[in-house]
């Protein structure tokens, strides 16, 4: 019956659009689909036996956050609830002498200290009301702020591996959404204690007035939350059902109005064709919303049918109660009063619960998601890494992907000596970045070894081993900041005063060749580079490689112990005269204290390493100095050529000598590199020793900013 109901559910959540699009629901966003085998669990009864658990969980929460609210909270909702029995109290009383002997205005003094009592009470209640709503609005951001806190600084501190798996990447997906749950937990929470407290009060006085109204009022109560229950049951097993088709109509809106894809949008018309998809996929959508108005209509009225006639039940036996004798006229009175404010108590408890459930959904995949990021999380502590470092020595290191059966790199052995130029070549997919990725202590080999300074990388301290570690990717991050923050952030914390620090970005600038660059910034290097904020600038694919230049600089600069300097495709968006120059400063920031990492598919820029790695299908089949795996002749060589003859215009007439090819002009640019006429001031070789810290690069990242999850 499950599985029943679950392959109708998923077959009614693809539109033909859907299908046509993304060949069925979006496999990315199943993590949902978790919450489907919740939805059985949905029924009273178990919303009920989850309650402490629940409740448990949001009040420690709470208390972490606020302990001062969270006990304010509690006291003014138990006031509340005794403050609406002693009005219930006080309105018998008054209904008492009301109705009692005497003449009108006697009846009315015997009614008036009842009646100051129930006045008191109501303002009371208001009061508390008041302090309640100010102490949980105070609660609830708090709150989403821990959870949103204990989230994010978990998703930062786990390892790449997990990061790059599907699976773990759904799990961040859905656990976003916990944190705002956790907060409405709390409005929710309050909701139901007020509920019950109330509740209890109202059964309380109307037990001591008689003890067959308290199962009138349950039933009166019971069709109006069975109706509650049901309608939130089907709209979250149609939120559920129907989330992915909604996030791919999101989709398609957004990709309407991405900046990204407007020229294709506009140029191959397929603006027209998404948008009649996205007409399509919201119309299959309201057909749903229209199905469950439908049904909820309906529920409502069969619980209010249901209700109405208990409620006429109680009415009779309360009329029977009085005609036979066994209630007083007053009493009646009150118990009509209480047996409404009951009622209504009761359904917005069953609301109330149900609400808490729902949301409590969403709280345990936040939950689940900190479990699994704390097995994740890249581990504190370690050796410490020593100040010289000497070498950097890979043996027979294999790494394969999680969703992968072939390995990425198989059996590589490699040993980069500090002070020299490495190069890393090979077709697309031979592994390039995974070995990067690996000697930064970004991916941990399944099998072989990382040695620093001939101890392995498993046992040493990450977060040092990362300080010692400078990664400039062709996917480098724009962040959306200032153009000085996009330098700084190479080093966020450098301490320095804010004149050096603005000293050494334009000195990073210089060297990048990037003055230009920011010269032409509206306000320089206070330009903020994102598009999406008013008032920003955006600069080309090439001005932004320059950028990431002088950020690799920024970084590098100032580490006096052993490091690495990684590069992967630093030029792909530069002009031919930038990126000879672009490699001339890479090779400059090469020192005795520092290693660097070349990878690249330019072969010029390859060609005066020291030594140059060929990796094929994720195996090291070839190294050696450039003129070395020339002259072995192999696939080095062959690479070489069939780069070269593109440069060539006439081969045969133009380039004589095949393993020499015409790279004369690149050279002469190589030998000077500062042809920018910004850039003239650019500083010789890189001096890192210079006011730079004794054992490590820099000022490292203080523990607080990445504390461990579920901290
Ligand atoms: N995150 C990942 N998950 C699964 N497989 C991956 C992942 N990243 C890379 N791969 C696979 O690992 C192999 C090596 O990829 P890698 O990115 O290291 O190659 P590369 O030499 O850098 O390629 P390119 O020159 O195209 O950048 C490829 O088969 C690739 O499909």
């Amino acid at each position: 019956m499950r599985m029943f109901r679950r392959v109708r559910m998923s077959e009614a959540t693809v539109s033909a659009s859907e299908r046509e699009l993304f060949g069925g629901p979006l496999r990315y966003d199943l993590g949902w689909a978790e919450h489907e085998r919740a939805w059985l669990d949905l029924t009273m009864l178990s919303a009920v036996r989850a309650m402490p658990r629940l409740v448990g969980g949001t009040l420690r929460r709470a208390w972490r956050a606020d302990r001062p609210a969270l006990v304010a909270v509690a006291v003014s909702e138990v006031g509340q609830g005794v403050a609406a029995a002693v009005g219930l109290l006080a309105v018998n009383a008054v209904m008492y002498a009301l109705l009692g002997g005497g003449t009108p205005v006697e009846r009315l003094h015997a009614a008036l200290p009842a009646l100051i009592i129930a006045g008191v009470v109501a303002v009371v209640n208001a009061g508390l009301a008041c302090w309640s709503t100010s102490q949980a609005g105070r609660l609830e951001p708090l709150v989403e702020r821990l959870a949103t806190t204990e989230y994010l600084a978990a998703a930062a501190a786990v390892e790449l591996e997990a990061i790059e798996d599907p699976e773990f990447r759904r799990l961040i997906d859905v656990a976003q959404y916990g944190a705002a749950s956790a907060r409405r937990m709390i409005g929710a929470c309050v909701a139901a204690m007020n509920g019950t407290i109330s509740l209890v009060a109202a059964g309380g006085v109307l037990t001591v007035l008689h003890p067959a109204l308290l199962p009138m009022l349950l039933l009166i109560a019971a069709p109006r939350g069975w109706g509650a229950m049901r309608v939130a049951q089907e709209r979250y097993v149609s939120v559920m059902a129907w989330v992915e088709h909604l996030r791919a109509g999101r989709l398609l809106g957004s990709l309407l109005t991405s900046r990204t894809a407007a020229q294709e949008v506009r140029i191959h018309t397929v603006g027209r064709f998404l948008l009649d998809r996205y007409r399509d996929m919201a119309e299959s959508a309201e057909e749903e919303q229209k199905r469950l108005a439908t049904n909820k209509a309906l529920t409502e009225l069969v619980a209010a049918g249901m209700s109405g006639l208990a409620m006429v039940c109680t009415y009779g036996v309360m009329v029977w109660l009085i005609v036979a004798g066994h209630m007083e006229l007053a009493v009646a009175g009150t118990a009509v009063i209480a047996v409404r404010s009951g009622s209504a108590n009761l359904g917005a408890l069953v609301m109330n619960v149900n609400q808490l459930h729902e949301e409590a959904l969403y709280v345990h995949d936040h939950d689940r998601f900190l479990e699994e990021a704390g097995r994740y999380a890249i581990p504190e502590g370690g050796l410490d890494v020593p100040d010289r470092v000497g070498e950097i020595r890979m043996d027979a290191v294999t790494y394969r992907y999680p969703d992968r059966d072939t390995a990425a790199l198989d059996g590589v052995s490699l040993t980069i000596p500090m002070g020299s130029v490495t190069a890393v070549v090979g077709e697309n997919g031979s592994g390039k970045s995974t070995l990067i990725k690996v000697l930064a202590g970004l991916l941990l080999p399944k099998s072989g070894t990382v040695h620093w300074a001939g101890v392995d990388m498993a046992g040493l301290d990450r977060a040092q081993l990362f300080d010692r570690v400078a990664l400039l990717t062709q996917d480098f991050e724009r962040w959306p900041m200032t153009a000085a923050m996009n330098i700084r952030i190479g080093r966020p914390y450098r301490d320095a005063s804010e004149e050096q620090l603005e000293e050494e970005l334009e000195e990073s600038v210089r060297y990048a060749g990037a003055s230009s660059v920011v010269g032409r910034l509206p306000h320089g290097l206070a330009t903020l580079l994102a598009r999406m904020f008013r008032g920003a600038s955006e600069i080309s694919g090439g001005e932004w490689q320059k950028i990431g230049l002088a950020r690799t600089h920024f970084r590098t600069h100032h580490c006096r112990a052993d490091s690495i300097l990684i590069v992967d495709e630093p030029t792909s968006a530069l002009d031919p005269e930038a990126e000879i120059a672009a490699f001339e400063r890479i090779r400059r920031l090469a020192g005795p204290r520092r290693a660097i990492v070349l990878v690249t598919h330019r072969m010029s820029g390859v060609r005066h390493a020291d030594t140059i790695h060929v990796l094929h299908e994720g195996r090291l089949v070839e190294h050696g100095s450039h003129d070395e795996l020339i002259a072995a002749g192999g696939r080095y060589a062959s690479m070489f050529r069939t780069q070269a003859a593109q440069y060539a215009a006439e081969p045969e007439r133009d380039a004589p000598d095949r393993d020499q090819p015409a790279h004369d002009a690149r050279d002469r640019e190589r030998d000077q590199p500062d042809r920018d006429e910004h850039d003239r001031d650019e500083p010789g070789r890189d001096q890192p020793d210079r006011d730079a810290p004794d054992a490590a690069c820099g000022a490292t990242v203080p523990a607080s900013v990445t504390p461990a999850p579920g901290a």
